[in-house]
């Protein structure tokens, strides 16, 4: 029986954006604003005895590229992604996003356990996949 690991990678990206509505104050205002954010991924799963992974680390690094930094890296979020034409793009549903373009890259998704969002050193959300319908999925368009 092999033993359960986590293992994880953490990237950055720099985007502006702005949460259209006078209840968000200052993130309201209309020139928008950007963020450095840092997405951790962290995967969940038996460590292969062979090969001593969970998943290769290189490969992780792959489908964070191509589903989701390559869509969002010095992007106007708002403009720029269509996910988020039809929501505000907090912390929170860019987990959400981050989360749903991830597993839809992997092989396996049942080894995603977590993905991290940090807009500032002071605010971050973390999403684990819980709740979401195949609506949601289908709704993950770049
Ligand atoms: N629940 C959420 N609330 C807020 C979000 C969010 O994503 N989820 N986002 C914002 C704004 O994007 C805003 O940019 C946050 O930045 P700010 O308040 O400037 O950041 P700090 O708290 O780190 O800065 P202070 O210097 O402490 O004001 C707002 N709310
Ligand atoms: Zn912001």
């Amino acid at each position: 029986m092999p033993v359960i690991g986590y293992v994880s990678r953490t990237e950055h990206f720099s985007a502006a954006h702005r949460l259209n509505s006078p209840r968000f104050g200052k993130c309201n205002h209309a020139n928008g604003h950007g963020h450095n954010y840092v997405v951790e991924t962290v995967l969940r799963g038996p460590i292969d005895p062979i090969t001593g992974m969970i998943v290769n680390i290189t490969d992780l690094k792959q489908w964070l590229k191509t589903a989701v930094l390559d869509h969002v890296d010095h992007k106007n979020l708002d403009m720029d992604v269509k996910f988020f034409k039809t929501r505000p793009s907090t912390t929170e549903n860019l987990a959400v996003f981050i989360w749903m373009r991830l597993a839809m890259a992997m092989p396996d998704r049942s080894l995603l356990h977590k993905v991290v969002v940090a807009e500032t050193p002071k605010n971050k959300s973390e999403f684990c996949g819980e709740g979401l319908t195949q609506q949601d999925f289908d709704q993950c368009v770049v």
